[in-house]
């Protein structure tokens, strides 16, 4: 299977603190991976990194067999990037933001078209495209940001907390169409903190921890070396929580009994 993405003791440190350190990691074409870790772990700033958006202090990333540093536009043209605050220009309307990226990206005309409708279609918001993007629900930009991100048909696609903001029903649809993505090639790298995500949808899962990559491993694997009863929450608790939250969170699911 060939290698979509590949860190190499990637790190990044603010003043005297690492925000991530020395951190190795290969994901292959096609897989749906995600990248899970207590707050102020080192997600953002990983994947800030791994979208050319912050240079790393020591270390490398690789994108689709290209050295992101060296060649940052042909490993943009490649990739998307859809941030946890949905970026979009406020005075635009929603079609003209989707054109702007699509000229950006130089996507062809028909291609445009076709894209715009099938995910302006499935999320929706198809009929409110002539309205101004900055008079947009939080949820309806998270969307818009979504369908822009997947006009160009990106190889990588990064998406930081995706599914916060969604309604259920937009959730939904947005992991089958993860999932169909990744089926038709696409590399998915996502962020999120609901396990439940991770635990359904993903091939495989990375728990960051203070910066430091601690586990990667498929659900089986994990279930294999944990016992099957384990959930992805248990596991998570068990490798990044402190023995008190441990206590606090078993407290909490007797009470509920
Ligand atoms: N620009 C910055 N300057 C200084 N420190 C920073 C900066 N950006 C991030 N950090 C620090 O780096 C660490 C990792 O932050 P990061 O945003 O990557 O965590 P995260 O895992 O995405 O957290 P969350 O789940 O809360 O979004 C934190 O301690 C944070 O305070």
């Amino acid at each position: 299977m060939p290698t979509a993405i590949r860190l190499v003791k990637l790190e990044k440190r603010f003043r005297t603190k690492y925000a991530v350190k020395e951190v190795n990691l290969t994901v292959n074409k096609g897989e749906l991976f995600c990248f899970l870790g207590p707050n102020g772990s080192g997600k953002t700033t990983t994947i800030k990194m791994m979208t050319g958006l912050l240079e790393p202090t020591a270390g490398f990333v690789e994108l689709v067999g290209m050295d992101i540093a060296k060649k940052p536009i042909e490993v943009k043209k490649k990739m998307a990037y859809v941030p946890d605050q949905p970026l979009i220009y406020p005075k635009l309307t929603g079609r003209e933001y989707l054109e702007f990226i699509a000229s950006v990206f130089e996507v062809e005309d028909e291609l445009f078209e076709q894209r715009m409708n099938h995910y302006t279609e499935l999320f929706s918001l198809k009929g409110r495209l002539d309205e101004y993007a900055g008079d947009y629900s939080h949820g309806m930009k998270q969307k818009l940001s979504l369908c822009a991100a997947l006009i160009h048909k990106p190889e990588i696609l990064f998406l930081d907390e995706p599914t916060v903001g969604l309604d259920p029903k937009s959730a939904k649809i947005l992991k089958s169409l993860l999932r169909q993505l990744c089926d038709d090639g696409m590399t998915v790298f996502m962020s999120t903190h609901i396990l439940e995500i991770a635990e359904q949808m993903c091939d495989r899962v990375g728990i960051i921890k203070d910066g430091q990559l601690i586990t990667v491993a498929s659900m089986d694997e994990l279930k294999k070396e944990r016992g099957n009863d384990s959930t992805l929450e248990d596991i998570f608790l068990d490798l990044t929580g402190d023995a008190e939250s441990q206590l606090l969170v078993s407290s909490m699911k007797e009470e509920e009994v």
